[in-house]
Parts: structure tokens; sequence; C-alpha cells
């Protein structure tokens, strides 16, 4: 359990010749009695590791799908501790590594050790916090170590190439290649250059390499797929399972599944 399994559990993916899949849910968007049901058909539709949001009432790095998510988990009365709670109770009926998205404050006004052992207890195996410089990681590296949840640090297109080797270097589970400027949502391009900016994250990172932010169609996937180690794809999950359009959820899955070229 904890910072190891992601790891390997990509690895396992690899060694198949698949790529990683890793789809964002928003914590209790359609109620958290949802959740164990949510997670569950992730994981049987295929799913490597579930990234699960918890809602904030200010996003900095979310765009409009993500937010309007937020805002229903908010108004359904989602709460980080009920999140936990809800975690815990269902973690026997899951083996899929579950890493927590959540931003700074939330985490420190909750109190960052008991955040870690609750992760912990509720069978968490990761975290992502966008809002969390290098600089300022010692305020909850100590914590989460002591407690074996993984700590997954953010490239960004815009980091200079010693940030992206200090980021790839102590980044734990997977590195989060975000792949465009600006916030999360669906777009039908990427700028040129991606391929090479995956490229040399994965010369850096010893650590797999996902990217992340803007994927959105089973072409996307198999694209990036050929240039890391799988991807993240948060807005267009979110979208279709508002909308309960599951059968669109498996094919980016399947895509995934059918990269098919082991880069490492
Ligand atoms: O929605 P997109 O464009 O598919 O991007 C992934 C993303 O949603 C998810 O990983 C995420 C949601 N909120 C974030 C904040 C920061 C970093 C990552 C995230």
């Amino acid at each position: 359990m904890g910072k190891k399994k992601i790891d390997e559990v990509i690895r396992g993916v690899l060694d198949q010749g698949s790529k990683a899949f890793v789809p964002y849910i928003m914590a209790g968007d359609g109620g958290l009695e949802k959740l164990a049901d949510q997670i569950s058909f992730l994981e049987n539709s295929g799913a490597t590791v579930v990234e699960l949001g918890i809602p904030f009432s200010d996003p900095v790095a979310d765009g409009p799908t993500i937010q309007e998510a937020g805002i229903r988990a908010l108004a359904n009365g989602t709460t980080l501790e009920a999140v936990l709670d809800t975690l815990k109770g269902s973690r026997d009926s899951r083996s899929i590594p579950i890493v927590l998205m959540t931003y700074f404050n939330l985490i420190f006004v909750y109190g960052v050790e008991r955040f870690a052992e609750e992760c912990n207890a509720a069978g968490v195996d990761g975290v992502i916090i966008p809002d969390l410089p290098l600089e300022e990681e010692d305020m909850a590296v100590p914590a989460l170590s002591k407690h074996d949840i993984a700590l997954i640090r953010l490239a960004a297109p815009t980091s200079p190439r010693s940030r992206l080797e200090q980021i790839a270097k102590r980044t734990e589970g997977f590195l989060y290649a975000v792949t465009v400027k600006g916030t999360t949502g669906a777009r039908s391009e990427y700028e040129e250059g991606v391929a090479g900016y995956l490229e040399e994250l994965k010369a850096l990172s010893s650590a797999p390499v996902l990217a992340g932010f803007g994927v959105s169609t089973p072409g996307q996937v198999q694209e990036l797929g050929k240039h890391c180690d799988g991807v993240i794809v948060g807005s267009k999950i979110v979208q279709s399972l508002a909308d309960g359009k599951l059968d669109d959820i498996k094919e980016l899955i399947s895509a995934a599944k059918n990269t098919g070229i082991k880069m490492s």
C-alpha cells in the first residue's frame, strides 16, 4: 500500500504493453453516496489509478467543467472529512490506488498531520496539491512521508529545465506532466513541442510520466501515450459521468490499453 503501490501498479500496466489511464472525478458530484460505485465502475472499466478531487471554493487551476462539478459537490454538502470517511468505509471494496487532488488551503485548515493520518486510514495512496510549490513543500512532506502517502509533483511547460529536474527527481508515484499553459478543460489541439517536452521529462524522471490537461478524445490518448507512460483525463470524464455517458469513458480507457508502444 501507499507510495510504492502507485508506481508498481503503473509499471504493471506498462509491462503488459499498455499505457496507464488515470480518470479524475469530483468527489460528491452526484452525492457522496455514489462515490464507491463510481470508483468501482472506473476500476472495472480498466482504469489504472483514480484521481479524486475534493471540492473547493477557489479552484484556481480549474476550468469551467470542473469548477461546475465542484459547485454541485459543495451544494451537496461535500467536505474533506466526509470524503475521507466515505473512502475509509469503502476501502475493502476496491484495490485500485486512490490519489486525492486538493488545494493546500483545505489541507492546512484541516491540519496537515491529521490529513495525512486520515488519508492513510482511508486507503489513499497519494496526493496532488497544485498550489504547493517546491519551495513550500516542507509544510507537507514530513507528515505525508510518515504516513506513506506519495506526493505527486506537477511539471509545467513553462518551468525552466533546472526546475523540471528538481520536480522529476522529487516526485513520488508518478510525474504529472501538465501539457498546456492554463487551466483544466478539453482542448482540440496541442501546442507544438508537447512530444519533445514529454520525452524530456521521461529522460529526467525515474518515476512514470503521465500527461494531463486537455485530453478528451481516444485519439489524443493514443497520440500523447506514444511519448510518455499514460494520461490523466478530468473534464471529459466529469462531463461524461454527469451525462450518464459511461461508454465514452470506456472508450477512452480502451484507447490507453491499446496504445501498445513500450517506452520505458
Ligand atoms: O480536466 P482536464 O483538462 O482533463 O485536466 C485534468 C484534470 O482535470 C485533473 O487532473 C485536475 C483537476 N483539477 C486539477 C488541478 C490541478 C491539477 C490537475 C487537476
